[in-house]
């Protein structure tokens, strides 16, 4: 997934010039992500076949289509229920969408979660982490609280934890995964004097629009307070920060993208205190960018972790 993402984010000069059907039969490009795509298809292949088997030995093939209360496993689900494959095996069998779906369905659907839905997070959760070693204050503040509100308690409910909320903000503000949103016009139009074709692809770039000192005063500092107090929220309402996207094609993970990234990092914050390994200080730390569809850590980042005892306090 990580090389299909890079590559399919890549240059490639076919695309510059789409008429040309020679420099589309060369590209080189092309060739590497249909390698990629056959292989992406046999592990797509082997999920939905396991899931078949798997379907087929649990008590003679029919009890999956039970309703729920019954008490035999219906699925390949974590505790014995249907999970998403299931869901999308049974409806397929029992043809009742007005359009029916086929496994190529089924493979894009589950691709899509995979590929929109894994690297996003953990490219946060990274970012993240390395922002806070850069900022002991902000990391300071942040562990206080995950510690002052998970004291004593074996809760995962990351609801009040109000100022890690406004760190993921600010993370999302300087490292949105996603920093080119593509879209195509559906017609023609003029934005700014320009002339854009119906059908020309066009980039949103957030990552420029989340430094732009338009918007944002000191746009390179990271401080998760300039979001206290402010309208600016991330379901794609206001146009300098779209870290999910907006209208209708807007991320529809966005609760639980959201989710899991503050869980992770609450755990990490609150079960463990962190340093740089020795010789790297917070100002030389890389903080680069992969090239590609995704702006994820173009080096991985290194941390000592020392476990915390909340016992002696
Ligand atoms: C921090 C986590 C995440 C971020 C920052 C993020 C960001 C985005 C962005 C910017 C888009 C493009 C939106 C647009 O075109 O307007 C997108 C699309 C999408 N995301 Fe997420 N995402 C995250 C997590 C997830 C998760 C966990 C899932 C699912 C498990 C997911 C599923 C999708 C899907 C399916 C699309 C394509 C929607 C479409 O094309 O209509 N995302 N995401």
């Amino acid at each position: 997934m990580r090389k299909a993402l890079a590559l399919s984010g890549g240059f490639d000069l076919a695309d510059l010039f789409p008429s040309s059907k020679i420099l589309k039969t060369l590209s080189w490009n092309k060739i590497k992500l249909l390698t990629m795509r056959r292989k992406l298809d046999e592990i797509l292949d082997g999920i939905i076949d396991e899931h078949k088997e798997n379907l087929s030995k649990m008590t003679n093939g029919s009890a999956r289509l039970n309703q729920a209360g019954d008490s035999t496993r219906r699925g390949n689900g974590e505790f014995g229920n249907e999970d998403l494959v299931d869901v999308f095996l049974r409806v397929k069998e029992s043809g009742e969408l007005e359009f029916p779906i086929d496994n190529d369905n089924i493979k894009a659907v589950i691709s899509e979660m995979f590929s929109a839905g894994t690297e996003s997070s953990s490219s946060t959760i990274n970012w993240t982490m390395a922002e806070l070693m850069r900022n002991p204050r902000v990391m300071a503040k942040a562990q206080a609280e995950v510690r002052e509100t998970f004291k004593g308690q074996k809760t995962t409910d990351t609801q009040n934890l109000k100022y890690l909320k406004l760190v993921i903000k600010e993370t999302l503000r300087l490292h949105s995964p996603l920093p080119l949103i593509p879209r195509a016009c559906r017609e023609d139009c003029k934005v700014n004097g320009y002339f854009i074709p119906a059908n020309a692809k066009v980039f949103v770039n957030t990552w420029g629009m989340g430094r732009d000192p338009k918007y944002w005063a000191n746009p390179e500092s990271f401080e998760p307070e300039r979001f206290e107090n402010n309208p600016t929220d991330l379901t794609g309402n206001h146009f300098e920060y779209l870290p999910f996207g907006a209208g209708r094609r807007i991320c529809p993970g966005l609760t639980f993208g959201l989710t899991g990234v503050e869980l992770p990092l609450a755990q990490l914050l609150y079960n463990f205190d962190w340093k740089l390994p020795e010789g790297i200080n917070p100002d030389n730390l890389n903080m680069i960018e992969n090239s590609g569809m995704t702006a994820s850590r173009k080096e991985d980042l290194y941390l000592v972790a020392t476990p915390y005892d909340p016992s002696p306090e």
